[in-house]
């Protein structure tokens, strides 16, 4: 139990409360509990005031459209009613006073691609210095402490409620993704952060984000409103945007730590060579040099991992220690990850590539590994960005040989249109040859019995997934086992 003024609140109607638990749904309101009336997609909170006054809601959290809507119940009851300009904002710093405590260093990092392959390696970096890390994420709460999480940041009470868990189970250190949805819906505004990185800005999400603006704005909400002005900005300079969001850290007074092949990088990639079990990496850090060998494969592995060291060395680790951990660190699950190998020697990848860019990156990243050709298996999500679709059938058909459309998680959409979609953008590329498979089981199969001496199979698209989401159903699937079993059934070892 808390009271409002514990929690930084005070009711415009003067009334007092003792909190006894916080929620952002009426259906889950109990006796005592605080109602956050958010500002929805689709409808606003305030419409379910009346049923948490019902329920026996001691006070709500809303704005003023939520109070407007709800004033005749509002005037009624006793219920403290605390009205905030943004009350998702004050939702967050609420839930953070609730739960109290929390890993004493938290970094967190954005991007549209690698947030969660730099803070698993964040993680591994603190765990090979024998620190209590976490990463929490799309792979859910992971390392020292685990927990199973729906979203990639989750909401404020859940995401504080975790943090909470982890501290009490003797977690120091943790790092988190920020996704776009939860930076706008300041999902992490109640988080102290020491240090925040930046990966990189290409397409996705613009089914939510009204323009690519108005997404690169949620992401920076990371750097102008969350990451404080002494907190440490860690930046990928070789991305576009780079330079800009370095400069919208340095006019906020935050100190930035530049990486990347850039010249004004402080932790500058100067060269990569690759081979069939990884690469040799040599980087400078503030113009010393170091040579490392990182048993992971895809150059761009390189850049987060780059970016995981500094985000580690920004939250006050020795540099010279945080590079002595690099060669250990271990493949990122689904993110080019060797699923199997054919009796013949050919490797077949899983990775998590579910953007237009991501699909280019993996591919052109796999080339100087394999010396012949590249089997590409690419699908797209249904009810998500619809224009990212023929990119990504373009993308694979640029930098792949053969390429396999397929399916991941139709959802309530026909799965043939979301191949179609795919498809057209994959045939205007020449080049690559193309088939189409919409069960994933059998285009894998086929997939695994094409390659050669020398080729590589690049499954895109699930990643860590465990399940194959058709309408309402979620069926079991996952792209490792599936290349493992075509690999042991082909080869004849089952
Ligand atoms: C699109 C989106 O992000 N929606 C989030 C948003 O819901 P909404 O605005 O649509 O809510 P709404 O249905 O309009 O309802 C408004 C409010 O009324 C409340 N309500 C509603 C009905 C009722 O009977 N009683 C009640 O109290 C709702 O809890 C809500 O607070 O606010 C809710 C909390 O207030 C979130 O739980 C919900 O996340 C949903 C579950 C979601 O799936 N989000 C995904 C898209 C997401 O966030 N993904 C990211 C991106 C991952 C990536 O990078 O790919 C992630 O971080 O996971
Ligand atoms: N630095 C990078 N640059 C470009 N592409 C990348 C980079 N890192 C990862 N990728 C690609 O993006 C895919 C997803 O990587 P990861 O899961 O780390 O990203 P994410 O940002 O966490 O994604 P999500 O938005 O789903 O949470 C990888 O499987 C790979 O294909
Ligand atoms: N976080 C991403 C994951 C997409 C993964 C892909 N397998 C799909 O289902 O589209 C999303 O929900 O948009
Ligand atoms: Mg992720």
């Amino acid at each position: 139990m808390k009271t409002l003024a514990e929690l930084g609140l005070t009711a415009q109607n003067g009334r007092e409360a003792r909190i006894e638990g916080l929620t952002v749904d009426s259906r889950n309101v109990t006796s005592g509990d605080l109602f956050a009336a958010l500002p929805g997609a689709t409808v606003h909170g305030g419409n379910f005031i009346a049923k948490a006054v019902e329920l026996g809601a001691a006070a709500i959290l809303t704005d003023t459209q939520g109070a407007q809507i709800a004033r005749d119940v509002l005037a009624a009851s006793d219920v403290a009613v605390i009205v905030a300009q943004d009350p998702r904002q004050t939702l967050a710093q609420t839930a953070s006073l609730w739960f109290g405590a929390h890993p004493r260093t938290v970094v967190a990092v954005t991007g549209t691609n690698g947030k969660t392959s730099v803070s698993t390696f964040c993680r591994q970096i603190w765990e090979e210095m024998d620190l209590r890390g976490v990463n929490i994420g799309t792979t859910g709460v992971e390392g020292a402490w685990t927990h199973p999480l729906k979203h990639t940041t989750p909401e404020p009470i859940t995401l504080h409620r975790v943090m909470a868990q982890a501290a009490q189970n003797g977690v120091t250190h943790a790092a988190m993704e920020a996704s776009s949805h939860g930076l706008d819906q300041r999902r992490l505004d109640g988080v102290f952060l020491a240090a925040a990185g930046f990966t990189n800005f290409t397409q996705d999400h613009l089914d939510y984000h009204a323009t690519f603006d108005a997404y690169f704005d949620a992401k920076m909400g990371l750097f102008t409103r969350v990451l404080p002005d002494d907190g440490v900005a860690v930046i990928n300079l070789d991305d576009p945007k780079g330079p800009l969001v370095a400069q919208i850290c340095a006019e906020r007074g935050q100190e930035v730590i530049g990486v990347g092949r850039d010249d004004h990088a402080r932790l500058r990639l100067m060269g990569q060579r690759f081979d069939a079990t990884g690469q040799d990496v040599l980087f400078e850090w503030q113009g010393k040099s170091h040579h490392v060998r990182l048993a992971l494969i895809g150059g761009f592995q390189a850049d987060n991992v780059l970016l995981a060291a500094g985000l580690v060395i920004a939250a006050g680790a020795d540099p010279a220690d945080v590079f002595d951990t690099l060669p250990h660190l271990g493949t990122v699950h689904g993110r080019m990850e060797l699923a199997a190998t054919r009796a013949n020697g050919a490797a077949v990848f899983v990775d998590y590539a579910h953007t237009p860019d991501a699909v280019k990156t993996a591919l052109t990243a796999m080339r100087p590994h394999v010396m012949g050709r590249i089997i590409a298996i690419v699908g797209a999500g249904g009810d998500r960005d619809t224009t990212k679709r023929p990119l990504m059938g373009a993308a694979a058909a640029q930098n792949a040989d053969v390429v396999i459309v397929s399916d991941d998680n139709p959802r309530s959409e026909d799965p043939a249109a979301i191949r179609a979609a795919v498809m057209a953008g994959a045939v205007t590329q020449g080049g690559a040859a193309l088939h189409e498979v919409g069960d994933r089981a059998e285009a894998i199969l086929r997939a695994v019995d094409m390659l050669r001496p020398g080729d590589a199979l690049l499954i895109a698209g699930k990643g860590h997934e465990t399940g194959q989401t058709i309408g309402d159903t979620v069926l079991p699937f996952d792209d490792v086992e599936q290349a493992s079993m075509a690999v042991a059934v082909l080869d004849g070892i089952i």
